[in-house]
């Protein structure tokens, strides 16, 4: 694995795989690496020549009260794991060869970024889509993969690629768990052992939902009342956002009439847990007594 610093010496490197033929699966990350990241990772080299992995912990994306300058770095450990992984190239640019100088060019989804998580981090999706789209010109993949633990954001990028005919196929990625369900993420890291342990409601409650959908609670403000006193059941869990979703569109719906994505973000202290599921009870089995 070799690893580039520079988007001139990333350049440098691809354009001639990339004029042989050679097909370029790429998985961009802000590091500190776990399962899901290696899945992904999995994925890109299974499905194309040349794998490109970047670590980039993208200002543009942080508030001002966010947890920038704290979020877990190392990237020694992320070389290493890469390297084992058979990865090909990893960039990790520094702010300054990425930013040279302040932003003027934004891209923006504005409507899909502006709810959800992205109420309650107001210009975050601006700044993922931004960079990602800088991302995607300096790397030119012919495919990238993006963890559907993130699903606001595959979603908004999905649409971006679509709206701005971006010329990259974006691959969704099943979310890889913890044994006891909790979804890996770098930010586990930061929760204490008793928050750690009482993380396991967000699972927990995406199987509550599900079990409450099989047995006709069709609803969309009964079941999201109840999945949050189920959540609140947990002293240390604070439900930010319990939202059941069209899962193509992610709009508001009324009841449960086919599949529907539900949405959690749970913060334990300062931590904020995400975690989804589409639940089609149509194609879910083992059906349930109420
Ligand atoms: N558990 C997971 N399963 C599959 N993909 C994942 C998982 N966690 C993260 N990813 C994906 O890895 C990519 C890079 O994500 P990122 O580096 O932000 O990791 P993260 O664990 O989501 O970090 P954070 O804790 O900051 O949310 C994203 O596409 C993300 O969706
Ligand atoms: C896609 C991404 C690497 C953009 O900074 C980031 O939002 C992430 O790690 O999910
Ligand atoms: N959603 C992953 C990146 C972030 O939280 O900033």
């Amino acid at each position: 694995m070799e690893t580039v610093t520079t988007i001139a010496e990333l350049r440098e490197k691809l354009g001639p795989l990339r004029r042989a033929g050679r097909s370029i699966g790429f998985v961009p990350t802000m590091g500190y690496l776990h399962e899901g990241h290696l899945t992904l990772v999995a994925r890109a080299k299974a499905e194309n020549a040349v794998s490109v992995v970047s670590i980039f912990v993208n200002p543009l994306q942080f508030g001002a009260n966010e947890d920038l300058a704290r979020y877990p770095r190392d990237l020694a450990r992320d070389q290493a794991l890469l390297e084992a992984a058979g990865v090909d190239f990893l960039f990790a640019p520094s702010v300054a060869d990425m930013y040279p100088r302040p932003m003027e060019t934004v891209v923006d989804v504005p409507k899909l970024g502006s709810e959800l998580e992205g109420a309650a981090r107001p210009g975050h999706f601006a700044g993922v889509a931004t960079v990602v789209t800088k991302l995607f010109n300096i790397v030119q993949p012919d495919a990238a993969y993006f963890g559907e633990k993130d699903y606001q954001q595959v979603t908004i990028i999905r649409r971006m690629v679509e709206d701005l005919a971006q010329p990259v196929r974006v691959v969704p990625v099943p979310t890889v768990r913890e044994a006891d369900g909790l979804a890996c993420s770098s930010r586990n890291v930061y929760l204490t052992p008793a928050e750690r342990a009482a993380a396991v409601i967000v699972p927990n409650a995406l199987d509550e939902a599900a079990r409450l959908i099989r047995t006709g609670v069709t609803s969309i403000s009964d079941l999201e009342a109840r999945i949050t006193a189920f959540l609140r059941r947990e002293p240390l869990a604070e439900p930010e956002v319990v939202a059941l979703r069209h899962p193509d569109t992610l709009e508001a719906i009324e009841t449960v009439s086919g599949p529907v994505l539900l949405l959690l973000f749970v913060r334990f202290g300062r931590t904020r847990l995400l975690d989804n599921r589409v639940i089609d009870i149509s194609s879910e089995t083992g059906m349930e007594a109420a």
